[in-house]
């Protein structure tokens, strides 16, 4: 993707931090390249994994291989917190492995503190024959669990992280839905401050009309 429709999505003037996790071989570190063009970092923390990061105007990411982690899993929940979205990769072409992935995709989408950003699953390397379409993909992730919470917001495109196509469209939709989200956080909270003082006035107006009306029929 080129970076100057990063830079329109982003221009440098909003932070944004993604957290792509998957399977290993998924194509993460394929996608950290494609996203920011930049060169991808790789730390290893006394944990002792890799943790893989890049940034490019403002936008920040984080990856790591989930699987068979359980006992590393813990600490990676310091970095939650600091997520405005998730990112899933799925090998669409990796079949035998899809039920592996949603495992692993349930334990990290049910962590309570990823529970209210917006998850995007990458149904990847769609530039390979025969592989599953969004829809398997989708299916085989037993994705319509997670939207049994209507709060929660979950989808799943088609990407090729070794073209580049698909991942504009990625980030349009992570932008979109973070957009919606401070739009009705914005809508929520002054609702919820004004109700009280707004049913007050309302209280009283009515009632002085209704002591109006009652004296003037007396
Ligand atoms: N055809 C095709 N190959 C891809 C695509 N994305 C990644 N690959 C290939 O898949 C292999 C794994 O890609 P990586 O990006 O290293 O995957 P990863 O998830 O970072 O893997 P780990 O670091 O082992 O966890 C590499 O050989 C990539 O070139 C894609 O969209 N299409
Ligand atoms: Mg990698």
């Amino acid at each position: 993707m080129g970076n100057g429709r990063l830079s329109r999505l982003f221009g440098g003037k909003q932070e944004l931090k993604i957290m792509i996790l998957g399977l290993d071989a998924s194509g993460k570190t394929t996608c950290l390249y494609q996203l920011t063009r930049s060169d991808v970092e790789v730390t290893i923390p006394t944990i002792g994994m890799n943790i893989e990061s890049t940034s490019h105007k403002g936008l920040h990411i984080m990856s790591w291989d989930v699987g068979g982690r359980d006992k590393i899993r813990p600490l990676l929940r310091h970095y939650y917190h600091m997520m405005n979205a998730l990112v899933f990769m799925v090998d669409s072409g990796d079949r035998e492995r899809l039920d592996q992935a949603k495992d692993e995709f349930h334990k990290v989408a049910q962590e309570e503190e990823l529970q209210n950003i917006p998850v995007l699953v990458l149904a990847n390397k769609q530039d390979l024959p025969g592989v599953m379409n969004v829809s398997e993909v989708a299916e085989g992730l037993e994705r319509e669990k997670l939207l049994r919470d209507p709060k929660r917001v979950v989808g799943v495109l088609p990407v090729s992280a070794s073209t580049g196509e698909g991942v504009t469209e990625a980030l349009e939709w992570i932008q979109h839905h973070l957009t919606l989200q401070k739009v009705q956080e914005a809508l929520v909270k002054p609702a919820q401050k004004s109700v009280p003082s707004s049913l007050t006035s309302l209280f009283t107006s009515v009632s002085s009309a209704l002591k109006h009306t009652l004296g003037n029929s007396r």
